[in-house]
């Protein structure tokens, strides 16, 4: 926003400058008197533990002169009862109090701070004004005014004026290097989402670009401000899609000054075994289907066995005997529990240990606790155990149910058909479990039958973005980490590109084991122009018939241009031309296509003098700290850098370049100001599927924020060709 001298000489403006400026030297002064203080722990250890703790602390409190301390002001009226009649508050990201303790700055996610994001002409909240700031560079540039109550003939005039301006510049803005937060211009649907309690699960379905990951991720930051303590006890994550899809989330939550939640991808999770092999898709549909629970779980308890014998348990000079019947009642009791099988192992040994302890009672003896616990680790109670219910491995079982035809059959004769018995063994079944080639698909099963052994442990919350795309197995990997937890589902169905997917929210939420979440919808689009959005919604009705047609709020941008060459060679000619086009406008440029056809565009572009990055080049080595030091030296290295000016281009890595060439199967979720995207038709076709092709088509024209150049020498499919 430029700076005018009317501006300039508001008095209005000033006496917020002034305010802006005595509370960055508050924060500072927050900031030296967090470092002004001494770690003392009782211990060496437990002093360098504080020493980080204060770090971290001081690091979260360091000003970003890029970054407005405040964004918002409430003016509570002076007439209307409420809890903050008559006070007036600055809303920020984060809170900064005065030498007093007064608040200079109230944090976003603070209860005082809800009528910034809720109050409406028609339900005021107590607020006499609402007040939004404008910036440029840090520097205070504009005051936007909504007035309430008395005034409220006025704020419907602001509404029928089209909103705010200062919220229309901030969706209008070009994007560059990773995502940003939205936490000055939350709207109330959104908001309703992001302030949902600790114990509500709730899934999102959304139209591209309607800010189900932002809402996510802010989600997580208000659930770390109102439940603090829960969160870090029992820990929160966030799941996506790819490694490169979370870097370019990844600097959202610590910019709003979270740095302690984990974020992974469904494969990390699943982390059991490397993923060394690929499969057909039908095969890995199967695996990813919920049947395989069921035959896994048979797999699992099938070890069970009749206790051979009795066992006789030697104690000094007596001699004790447990009939093998008991140790099957024993047995018998413990199925009937919900108990994991491995549990279930120690547990047998026990009751098998307290049986020959209730006979060394009726027998005048008064042993104890040790001798229970002695009695359990014989070796004649370990050895009845390993008879009875013997250990389980998960490679070396599902080795087995690949391998043996009879072992598969056994667990899944009434559940999987023979044909699908069959796509499941191996042709040429390696030799031993360490052997074995998995697939991701397998590793998922590795992971449930981990799950039945031994129970996997909750966190109090996680975050799962692009959940369409998850099998039924997948799944049930992220409910078992958040069965005493909630869960915030992100996704849209018009956008699931796996031959796996569930297809529909409710059976999705079920295996989640969340069938209660609420299906809440985005309709307003953030992202894609008008006209964009209208152009890729014309494969809707092929893909996702049920699904409204998406809206956008955008205004500006737009533009739209679909490019016919006559050839390959006209087509790498014209194909130069737009993206140096591309290159002389501001803002980022992804260029999209197959992801086989990448290496050649490169190539043509780097022969035309055009360099560009790759969004799947290898990482870049990690921050030293991060190389060397311990993890939590690692977090406080990372807010460090959150916190400074140069994090975006630091955080994005090789793909921070202007020009980015995008594999067609990662650019879900991602975002440029200009999308050049080539050849639709190998697009689609590489999928396989028709109705797959059509999604990831879709996924593809619906990543632009400004522009989208569609460029084909090939036909375009039908369905987008109306
Ligand atoms: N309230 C808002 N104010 C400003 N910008 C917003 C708002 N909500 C979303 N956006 C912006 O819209 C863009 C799209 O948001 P986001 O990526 O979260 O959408 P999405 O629904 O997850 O999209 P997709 O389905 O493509 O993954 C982002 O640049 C985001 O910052």
């Amino acid at each position: 926003m430029p700076e005018n001298g009317a501006i300039a000489q508001d008095p209005q403006v000033t006496a917020e400058r002034e305010h802006l400026e005595a509370s960055r030297a508050a924060l500072r002064a927050m900031r030296e008197d967090t470092l002004a203080l001494k770690a003392q722990g009782g211990t060496g250890w437990s002093t360098e533990v504080l020493n980080l703790a204060l770090q971290a602390r001081a690091a979260a409190l360091v000003d970003r002169p890029d970054v407005p301390l405040f964004f918002g002001r409430l003016d509570y009226s002076a007439e209307e009862e409420s809890e903050f009649t008559g006070e007036h508050f600055y809303v920020g990201r984060r809170h900064v109090h005065d030498a007093h303790g007064d608040p200079m700055v109230v944090d976003w996610r603070a209860p005082v701070s809800l009528a910034f994001y809720r109050a409406s002409a028609k339900q005021s909240m107590g607020l006499a004004l609402r007040r939004r700031f404008g910036f440029s560079g840090g520097v205070l540039t504009a005051i936007e005014d909504e007035p309430f109550g008395d005034a409220a003939r006025d704020g419907a005039a602001h509404e029928a004026a089209g909103g705010s301006q200062i919220l229309r510049q901030e969706i209008e803005r070009p994007r560059t290097g990773p995502m940003r937060d939205i936490v000055a211009t939350i709207q109330p649907e959104q908001d309703e989402i992001v302030r949902a309690d600790l114990g509500t699960s709730i899934c999102v379905q959304g139209a591209p670009g309607t800010g189900k990951t932002a809402v996510g991720l802010h989600r997580v930051a208000f659930l770390l401000y109102a439940h603090r303590e829960r969160i870090k006890r029992g820990g929160a994550l966030v799941v996506g899609p790819n490694r490169q899809f979370l870097k370019y989330i990844e600097q959202v939550l610590p910019a709003l000054g979270e740095i302690d939640v984990a974020q992974a991808t469904v494969d990390e999770l699943v982390d059991r075994a490397p993923v060394r092999a690929t499969e057909d898709g039908a095969v890995a549909r199967l695996k990813g289907d919920v049947r395989m629970a069921e035959v896994l779980a048979r797999a699992v308890w099938a070890h069970i066995a009749e206790p051979a014998d009795s066992l006789l348990v030697v104690r000094g000079s007596r001699r004790w005997r447990v009939p093998a019947y008991e140790v099957a009642e024993h047995i018998e009791a413990l199925r009937g529990r919900d108990v994991r099988y491995s549990a279930g192992r120690t547990m047998l040994a026990q009751r098998i240990a307290h049986s020959v302890l209730t006979r060394m009672e009726e027998a005048g003896e008064s042993p104890d606790d040790r001798v229970q616990n002695a009695v359990a680790r014989s070796q004649p109670v370990r050895k009845a155990v390993d008879q009875a219910w013997p250990a389980v491995d998960p490679a070396k079982l599902l080795h087995a149910l690949f391998s043996s035809p009879e072992r598969l059959a056994a667990a899944a004769g009434d559940v999987l058909t023979e044909e699908e018995q069959r796509s499941l063994l191996w042709t040429k079944p390696p030799r031993s479990a360490g052997a074995a080639r998995w697939t991701a698909a397998d590793v998922v099963l590795l992971d449930e039958l981990a799950d039945l052994l031994e129970r996997t442990a909750s966190l109090a919350h996680v975050v799962v973005d692009e959940a369409q795309d998850l099998s039924a197995m997948q799944l049930r990997a992220v409910s078992r980490r958040c069965t005493t937890g909630s869960v915030t589902v992100l996704g849209d169905i018009a956008q699931a590109t796996t031959p796996w997917a569930t297809g529909s929210w409710s059976i999705a939420l079920e295996h989640l084991g969340k069938a209660e979440a609420h299906i809440e919808e985005l309709t307003q689009g953030f992202r894609v122009p008008r006209q964009i959005i209208e152009y890729a919604a014309r494969l809707l009705p092929s893909i996702a018939p049920e699904l409204a047609p998406p809206t956008s709020v955008r205004q500006q941008g737009g533009g739209l241009e679909v490019v016919g060459a006559k050839d390959d060679a006209d087509l790498t000619r014209r194909l130069v031309e737009i993206v140096r086009g591309a290159l002389g406008d501001e803002g980022s440029i992804g260029l999209i296509a197959a992801d086989a056809d990448l290496d050649r565009i490169g190539r043509s572009l780097a022969k035309a003098g055009i360099p560009a990055g790759r969004l799947d080049a290898e990482e870049p080595a990690a921050s030293s700290a991060e190389a060397t030091g311990s993890a939590a030296e690692a977090e406080v290295a990372h807010a460090v850098v959150a916190n400074a000016a140069a994090a975006d281009a630091a955080a994005a890595g090789p793909e921070s370049g202007r020009l980015v060439l995008v594999p067609a199967t990662l650019a879900k979720g991602l975002e440029y100001d200009q999308v050049i995207v080539v050849e639709p038709g190998a697009i689609a076709e590489a999928e396989h599927d028709a109705l797959l092709g059509l999604r990831r088509l879709y996924v593809v024209l619906t990543r632009a924020v400004t522009r989208l150049t569609v460029l084909h020498a090939r036909p375009l499919p039908a369905e987008l060709a109306v």
